[in-house]
């Protein structure tokens, strides 16, 4: 349910064309309060966003991610600020209700709230993204907030944070055990800091469920169980546009992939018959 979001009583922004109400922040703390889970993607470029907004789902992601599922690299950390920006652009510029988040990527903020700063303005500046995400726990409290001083949106992200993927020796659940009081800590310093919600990645169910009850942002879950107010998947992996393995979190409701290739295949076979181009593709 996309509530007054998705309506299109109340005029839009100057110098917009739309009539349709962008998705704000406090609309994602509102379901939160009316118990109404709400769904996130990843999109980085305008076709996927443009079906994802018309979807009606309320925030995209143009994660690093794209890292691995735009550019081809085996992990997110090398993708670039400016390899970001580009994706931002596409996917801010084809949305009319959507809010778009785009992620710091890998040693584009970790050096100082300074920095976090300055990478933050760029995404919202050429960009046009409306909020930012950035990994890590309380060590990163003073780089949300001084993004959070600027008027810049931030979502947070903790649990495994795949840039740490290295320091955390792999791909490995969080919270669990003992453990859940530190990934509560994280939580509570990233809220208290001005974070506007907090993506959990593989965290132990019963952790995230206790976060969960214990902040007044939305937790957005992936891998993180049933109980966060909002759940998030990369596109190319809900969609079976991804044809590799995909991790144990990833449900597939779709085979793109396997459409795609049956559609080249066709054109492919079509052209070599000689059955394409027909006559009505054909001008005289
Ligand atoms: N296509 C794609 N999907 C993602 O979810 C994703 C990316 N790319 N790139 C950036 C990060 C990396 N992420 C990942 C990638 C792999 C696993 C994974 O293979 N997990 C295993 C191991 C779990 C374990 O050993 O406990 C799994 O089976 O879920 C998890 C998160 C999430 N993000
Ligand atoms: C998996 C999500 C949360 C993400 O950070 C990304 O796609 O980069
Ligand atoms: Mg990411």
């Amino acid at each position: 349910m996309m509530t007054a979001a998705h309506s299109a009583e109340t005029a839009a922004p100057y110098g917009s064309g739309s009539t349709r109400k962008r998705v704000r922040i406090h609309h994602l703390q509102e379901m939160k309060r009316n118990g109404e889970a709400w769904p996130m993607l990843t999109s980085y470029d305008m076709y996927t966003a443009r079906i994802f907004d018309e979807a009606g789902i309320p925030v995209l992601l143009v994660g690093d991610s794209a890292a691995n599922n735009v550019y081809g690299y085996d992990t997110s950390l090398p993708v670039t600020v400016d390899e970001m920006i580009t994706l931002v652009r596409a996917v801010s510029g084809a949305v009319q209700t959507s809010l778009v988040v785009a992620d710091l990527p890998f040693g584009s903020y970790q050096e100082s709230p300074e920095q976090a700063v300055r990478t933050a303005v760029r995404m919202m500046k050429e960009g046009r993204a409306h909020a930012v995400k950035l990994e890590g726990g309380r060590r990163f409290a003073p780089h949300v907030e001084a993004i959070t001083a600027a008027g810049i949106p931030v979502m947070g992200h903790i649990g495994f944070t795949p840039q740490s993927e290295h320091a955390l020796g792999g791909y490995r659940v969080q919270g669990r055990g003992e453990h859940a009081s530190a990934v509560l800590d994280d939580a509570r310093a990233l809220q208290d800091a001005g974070a506007f919600s907090l993506v959990l990645e593989m965290v132990a169910a019963e952790a995230a469920k206790h976060v969960t009850t214990e902040l007044t942002i939305p937790t957005i879950g992936i891998g993180a169980g049933p109980d966060c107010d909002a759940q998030v998947l990369v596109w190319t992996d809900m969609s079976g546009m991804n044809t590799g393995r995909t991790a144990r979190f990833v449900k597939k409701y779709a085979d793109l992939g396997g459409i795609l290739a049956q559609a080249a295949t066709s054109f492919a076979e079509d052209v070599r018959g000689g059955q394409f181009p027909a006559p009505d593709h054909t001008f005289h």
